[in-house]
C-alpha cells in the first residue's frame, strides 16, 4: 500500500524525519507533503528535497495518510483545533511531541480517531534513531505495523506503554544534546592540550561511536567494558577517578530527571 505521509511543521525534527526517511528510498519524496506557519522555511525544505508543499495544514491533511504533528508541544491546542474537522477514521496522526498525551489528542477528534504517540529523536537523520512508540486503540496491527517500520527504516523502534513514555526525552530523545556536549568538553579538553579543533571533533566523535557501538553490538555490561579500557596504574583510571570526583554521573541523573520533570509538567497542563 502506497501512502501520502505529511508533516505539519518543518522544523528541526521534521528535517531529520525527511532526510532519514528518503535517504534510503529516494522515491518516498513524491509522497511527502510539509506545510509550516513559516512559509519560507516550507519552501526552503520542499526545494532542498524535492517534496510537495501544501499551503496550510488543513491541504495538508486532506492529501495525507499519515501526518505527523510536528510543531512544539504548546502548539498542539492550535494545530489540532484547525484540523479536528477534517481528520477523518482513515488518516494516521503520529505526534512526536514531549509531553503530550494520546488522551489530549483523542479530546479534539471524534471517538475512533488512530493516533501514534512517538518520541523520536534527530539521530533519525543518519538512519541511527531511537524512537518510542504508543498507539492509542483505534489503531489495527497492520497500520501499527507501517508505523513501525517507517520510523525502522531511520533507526531503532520500541513500542512502549504510554506510562513511560514522559521518560523517554530524557533518555534518548533529549539524550543527544547532552552527548554533543560531551562531545564538545573531549574537544575543548583537546584544544587545551594542543590539537587542532577539527582534529579534536573527529577524535572525539569517533570515541563516542566507536564506544556507543561496542555496547550495542558486543552486549557487554557498559561498566566491564570501561573497566577493559582501565589499565592498572594507567591513565584511564586517572580520568575515571576525576570524573567521579566531579559528579559526573549523578550530574547525568539529575538532568535526567529534570527533563523528565519538565515533561510532566508539559503533560499535566495538556492532559
Ligand atoms: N528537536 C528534537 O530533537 C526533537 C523534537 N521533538 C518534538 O518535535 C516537535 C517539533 O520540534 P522541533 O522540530 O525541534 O521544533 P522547531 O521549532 O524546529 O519546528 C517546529 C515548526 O513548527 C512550525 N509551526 C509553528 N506553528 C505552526 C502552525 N500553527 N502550523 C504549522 N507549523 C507551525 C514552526 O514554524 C517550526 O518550523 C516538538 O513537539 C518536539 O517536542 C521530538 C523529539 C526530538
Ligand atoms: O527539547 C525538546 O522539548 C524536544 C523533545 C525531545 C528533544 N527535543
Amino acid at each position: 500500500m502506497s501512502y501520502k505521509i505529511g508533516f505539519i511543521g518543518s522544523g528541526n525534527m521534521a528535517f531529520a524525519l525527511i532526510n532519514g526517511l528518503t535517504y534510503k528510498n529516494p522515491n518516498i519524496k513524491q509522497s511527502i507533503y510539509i506545510s509550516d506557519k513559516d512559509t519560507q522555511k516550507c519552501q526552503d525544505l520542499a526545494s532542498k528535497f524535492n517534496i510537495n508543499i501544501c499551503t496550510n495544514n488543513s491541504d495538508l491533511v486532506s492529501h495525507c495518510d499519515i501526518i505527523f504533528l510536528a510543531v512544539k508541544p504548546n502548539i498542539y491546542p492550535v494545530v489540532l483545533n484547525e484540523i479536528k474537522a477534517i481528520v477523518t477514521s482513515d488518516k494516521i496522526l503520529i505526534s512526536i511531541a514531549a509531553g503530550i498525551s494520546i488522551a489530549f489528542i483523542e479530546s479534539f477528534f471524534q471517538a475512533n480517531t488512530k493516533i501514534v504517540r512517538t518520541m523520536p529523536n534527530t539521530p533519525v537523520l543518519v538512519l541511527e534513531g531511537m524512537t518510542a512508540i504508543t498507539p492509542n486503540r483505534f489503531i489495527p496491527k497492520e497500520e501499527i505495523d507501517i508505523v513501525v517500520e517507517l520510523f525502522e527504516s531511520v533507526g531503532k523502534v520500541d513500542i512502549i506503554d504510554e506510562s513511560l513514555m514522559d521518560m523517554i526525552p530524557a533518555i534518548s530523545g533529549s539524550s543527544p544534546a547532552y552527548v554533543y556536549m560531551f562531545i564538545e568538553s573531549l574537544a575543548d579538553g583537546a584544544v587545551l592540550q594542543g590539537m587542532s579543533r577539527v582534529k579534536a571533533y573527529t577524535y572525539a566523535s569517533q570515541a563516542v561511536l566507536g564506544a556507543a557501538k561496542m555496547v550495542s553490538e558486543t552486549r557487554l555490561h557498559p561498566g566491564d567494558l570501561k573497566d577493559n579500557v582501565c589499565s592498572p596504574g594507567g591513565t584511564t583510571i586517572e580520568a575515571v577517578f576525576s570524573l567521579e570526583k566531579n559528579g559526573f554521573r549523578s550530574a547525568v541523573i539529575d538532568a535526567m530527571n529534570a527533563c523528565t520533570n519538565k515533561a510532566k509538567l508539559l503533560s499535566n497542563t495538556k492532559k
